[in-house]
């Protein structure tokens, strides 16, 4: 690996913009939201074809995405035991022989994402890693217990030491229209975070149109959430490339028009290290790259960091190794 591209991508100085405090609800902005399905889904189809990263820099992308995982377990029968082992793999996602032969030092994955009852154990595993503990809430994956519940479920998981919620949108004031509600939902939401940064997953899977995308995504921004994500992994449909172009354009537009940057994480079904160089390439080419780092871009992902230690492996020896020998947790 040339080390101009290293210092591109993998070592980019860690920048932290003020958070995104969100605006006044504008209905008239929020309407005027369009998305043209056929031109997103032509834009979105060329991208895996036009945008083959080098060789030669394959191997800095794929180091850059690791850092920005969210090393994810969100099974229900998630032990302390596996969420101990899963931050072990996220305090090194890497083996030491494979970053050395690629000149590259320590790396540490962007947050382990866990329910709200794994969230001692991930606390503890990752004590002095600096690494976040992501709790996902709000009655996640549906979002439809009692409203003062989901409010309850943040302040809780805050308290066990969350330093970022994942919380879902009630999807039916979406497919109503009721935007108020949604963003009078958000705030709320965001007021029981406090300093705890808030992930507002669309479940755009669930949202019927991507003018439904576009729309939620701005009132989501409005409402203050640092990062909007697309899916809780457990929808039919999860991330895809032209929701991730709908949403990166909503996240481009409220940056241009209020200078708040909002993250981006696409979740669920991305598991190859192929998918996750195509999402960067999308971020990079509609956001530049400032938005290629952890605090404004993460991977909400299982599977995504056995795939690419394989092909890392494979970039230093020439050879892949089975999956099997890449466990998560
Ligand atoms: O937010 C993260 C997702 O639940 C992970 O989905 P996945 O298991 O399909 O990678």
């Amino acid at each position: 690996m040339d080390t101009a591209t290293k210092d591109r991508t993998a070592q980019l100085p860690q920048v932290t913009d003020p958070r995104n405090a969100g605006i006044e609800l504008d209905l008239a902005w929020v309407r005027a939201a369009q998305a043209n399905t056929s031109a997103i889904e032509r834009r979105a189809a060329t991208l895996p074809a036009r945008r083959s990263v080098k060789k030669d820099h394959q191997a800095a992308w794929l180091l850059k995405a690791i850092t920005c995982i969210d090393l994810t377990t969100l099974a229900g029968d998630d032990t302390p035991g596996r969420v101990h082992r899963l931050c072990a793999k996220a305090r090194q996602p890497v083996r030491r022989d494979i970053l050395e032969a690629l000149g590259m030092g320590p790396i540490t994955v962007g947050a382990v994402c866990v329910y709200h009852e794994m969230i001692a154990p991930a606390v503890e595993a990752l004590r002095g890693s600096g690494i976040p503990v992501a709790a996902v809430s709000t009655g996640f994956p549906a979002g439809l217990s009692p409203f003062h519940l989901r409010v309850e479920e943040i302040r809780e998981s805050v308290k066990a030491g969350a330093r970022e919620i994942d919380i879902v949108i009630s999807r039916r004031h979406v497919l109503t229209g009721n935007w108020q509600a949604l963003y009078d939902e958000l705030r709320i939401f965001r007021e029981a975070c406090g300093e705890a940064h808030m992930k507002a997953i669309l479940a755009t899977g669930e949202l019927g149109t991507l003018r439904n995308v576009a729309r939620a995504s701005l009132v989501a921004m409005m409402a203050g959430s640092d990062f909007i994500k697309t899916s809780t992994g457990k929808e039919s449909v999860n991330a895809t490339l032209p929701v991730s172009l709908v949403m990166i354009r909503a996240i481009r537009e409220f940056h241009e028009r209020t200078g708040h940057r909002v993250g981006y994480k696409p979740a669920g079904g991305i598991s190859r290290a192929k998918d996750a160089l195509n999402y960067l390439a999308l971020i990079k080419e509609e956001l530049g790259n400032r938005w290629l780092q952890p605090d404004l871009f993460r991977f909400g992902a299982s599977s995504l960091l056995g795939d690419i230690e394989r092909q890392l492996e494979h970039h230093v020896t020439g050879a892949y190794s089975a999956g099997w020998r890449h466990p998560m947790g």
